[in-house]
């Protein structure tokens, strides 16, 4: 029987099916590049969290047939090297969707209404601050959803449910769902959104930076639980401070965030520690694909649809 290592931690559940499924492993709660060194030549399959596995990690591993991501962005991993080797990097597919996509929502409302900003007003005696009319609805504005795959989709029903008007932007989608109004250039959505939510793997260049930004409308809301590294944080601060209303940001360019980080000092902006995924829920249903991927893998039955790179 292959050989697994579980490279972070994992829900006991996930840890509990593969107690019952007869191979070994190797569990690293906290991985660092020198637990890597140790258990990588054993390993035949990695269930991976977000930290990076790199070309020279992935070298470490003679052995290795499978990567199973405990997640669905899997930029940290180096599939070049992967492909080089046809080895398979799988994902879990849609069920991360409904925990980051309440996270989103939770930030879209919670941002809106100025929540943050609430309950440090009442704690502090300031019941004043319920007068200030600083507070917006989200009913009848228009949300801009940038990557409509499962969680952008999962959130337009989320939003509209709420009264929003919906527009998404994803040019590589084919199959476009009656779920929100398409918009083919970035610009012009942003122009015309009250807030905008990204849903799009991390990219090599930055989709909100200071130009886009600045096309937003006065008032308007940023919210990004996908990636760091698709907003300009240094522009999204400076914007914040000038006409966008507020941001609520799940996920850092550097994580964690250095404490002069430029977002920290700003009272408009909403900071969460990249646990949009890891409700007890979300967090357990991980763990259980993502081990389930490689015994399906082993078993020669992974749906090949969570097979995220090249092997022939
Ligand atoms: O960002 C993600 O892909 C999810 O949060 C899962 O990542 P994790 O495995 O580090 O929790």
């Amino acid at each position: 029987m292959p050989h697994l290592l579980v490279a972070g931690k994992l829900h006991p559940s996930g840890l509990k099916l593969l107690q019952g499924s007869g191979h070994s492993f190797d569990y690293v709660e906290a991985i660092t590049e020198a637990s890597y060194q140790e258990a990588l030549p054993r390993a035949e399959a990695i269930v991976i969290r977000t930290q990076p596995l790199g070309a020279a990690s992935i070298a470490k591993a003679p052995g290795l047939q499978i990567v199973s991501r405990h997640g669905v962005g899997y930029d940290a991993v180096d599939v070049a090297a992967l492909n080089a080797r046809g080895i398979p990097l799988c994902i879990v597919g849609d069920v991360n969707s409904a925990g980051v996509a309440e996270h989103a929502m939770m930030l879209i409302l919670a941002a809106s209404h100025r929540l943050i900003a609430a309950d440090r007003a009442t704690r502090s005696g300031n019941w004043a601050w319920r007068n200030g009319l600083q507070t917006h609805e989200v009913a009848g504005k228009t949300l801009l959803i940038v990557g409509f795959g499962r969680i952008g989709r999962h959130l337009a029903g989320m939003a509209r449910a709420f009264g929003m008007k919906v527009a998404a932007y994803d040019p590589y989608v084919t199959d476009w769902p009656d779920l929100a109004t398409r918009v083919t250039d970035l610009t012009e959505g942003l122009r015309a959104a009250d807030a905008v939510s990204l849903h799009l793997p991390r990219a090599d260049r930055v989709i909100l930076g200071a130009s886009e930004l600045a096309a937003m409308k006065p008032g308007a809301v940023v919210v990004n639980t996908a990636r760091g590294g698709l907003i300009d944080e240094a522009a999204l601060a400076r914007a914040l401070a000038g006409h966008l209303g507020a941001a609520g940001i799940e996920v850092f360019d550097a994580e964690p965030p250095a404490q002069d980080h430029p977002l920290f000092g700003l009272e408009n902006a909403i900071l969460t520690p990249h646990n949009a995924a890891l409700t007890v829920e979300c967090a357990e249903r991980m763990a259980l694909a993502s081990v389930q991927n490689v015994l399906d893998f082993f078993a020669g039955r992974l749906d090949p649809s969570l097979i995220v790179n090249k092997v022939s």
